[in-house]
């Protein structure tokens, strides 16, 4: 039940029970298990384009967190046997192990279409209340993504730490605001040790470690309301530490360089979109998880509280910022997924230019 009236009726997929969120659509075609595990779907019930999910089946190895972060999941044809090398497990019984309430046999084309042309909304899925009217009045009393603060409900409970692999070079500070694990794996193959810290850490906190450099994580909830880690990134960027953020970091990093942020229509979410990198006038496709994004002219050197910024990446289909890039302090953005699981993997050498930048300002 969308919270504008439309309905689709369907079969009971994962948990039975009822379930609420901000309807979304995703049109990756592989990746459902970084994607259902992605602490910034959390609050989200996620529409998958592709109209087959579950194939693979699931395994130990791919989940971004430790737990199922979606709301609930709407899938056209769940596979009936999974089938590949690595599955360990039915993607239907996990959903149900872990309590999620999913949906399947909807036509997820027309939804798709729907959410395309009145923009991601509130909707419930329940297999207990089928009064429609009953239903959508409960929809209707849900919160709505605009003004959600959610990292507190998705941050570490106390710091961790993940190793570099072989030589240790450089030691990152990371703030999760809805981390994925492939963001400290990407930084250990580059030497890098990443301390995952709580999201109400203070700049006291993160100094403790000397980090070289500091990173803003990814994570649910509009950056609106992220007070607390924009002061945070003002207090790096005074110190002119090196400082690199994704997704919802770079709507933080966005905010402390004094920019706003605003809702799209329906996000941008899957794994093949294009992003013009405007340093090296190169095309790369790009996997994105984003409803918010920074708003900031894109051909323009912008003057802000810490010197020159410019949109660095910019979104082909609808002229999006995707990057930002300070040109007096050691700090850049990008509001798409370079760590992105299962790929694709054209924005690795973000990482590459994350460590050279880190580089640079030892080299001093
Ligand atoms: N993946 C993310 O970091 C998402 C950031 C933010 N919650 C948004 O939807 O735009």
């Amino acid at each position: 039940m969308l919270e504008d009236g439309r309905t689709f009726h369907g079969n009971s997929y994962g948990a039975e029970g009822e379930t609420f969120g901000e309807a979304v659509f995703t049109t990756g075609m592989t990746g459902y298990q970084e994607t259902l595990t992605d602490p910034s779907y959390h609050r989200q019930v996620v529409v998958q384009t592709a109209p087959q999910i579950g194939n693979t089946g699931v395994n130990a190895e791919d989940d971004e967190s430790d737990r199922i972060w979606v709301a609930g999941y709407v899938v056209r044809d769940p596979a009936r046997r999974p089938s590949n090398w690595r599955s360990t497990g039915d993607l239907g019984e996990r959903l149900e192990a872990e309590g999620v309430v999913g949906i399947s046999g909807v036509d997820t084309r027309a939804l798709t279409r729907h959410l395309r042309s009145l923009g991601a909304m509130r909707v419930g899925i329940s297999t207990v209340d089928l009064d429609p009217a009953s239903l959508l009045a409960r929809v209707k009393a849900q919160p709505e993504m605009t003004g959600a603060d959610l990292s507190a409900e998705v941050t570490t409970a106390s710091r961790y730490t993940v190793e570099a692999v072989g030589e240790h070079r450089y030691t990152v500070a990371a703030l999760d605001l809805g981390i994925k694990r492939n963001v400290s794996r990407r930084l250990a193959e580059r030497g890098v040790t990443t301390h995952i810290f709580p999201a109400s850490s203070t700049i006291d906190d993160l100094l403790a470690v000397s980090p070289d450099a500091v990173f803003l994580s990814p994570g649910p909830g509009d950056p609106a309301t992220a007070d607390v880690p924009v002061a945070l990134a003002r207090e790096v960027l005074s110190r002119r530490t090196p400082l690199f953020g994704i997704c919802f970091g770079s709507q933080i990093l966005g905010r402390a360089l004094g920019f706003g942020t605003y809702k799209l229509g329906y996000g941008h979410r899957g794994i093949n979109q294009p992003v013009f990198d405007k340093t090296t006038g190169k095309v790369e496709v790009t996997s994105h998880n984003h409803g918010f994004a920074v708003d900031a002219p894109l051909n323009t050197v912008i003057d802000t509280d810490f010197g020159g910024v410019e949109v660095s990446h910019v979104c082909l289909n609808d002229n999006v910022v995707e990057g930002l890039r300070a040109l007096e302090v050691p700090a850049f953005t990008v509001q798409y997924h370079p760590e992105a699981a299962a790929g694709p993997h054209d924005a690795d050498y973000l990482f590459d230019r994350f460590v050279e930048l880190v580089e640079k300002v030892e080299a001093r």
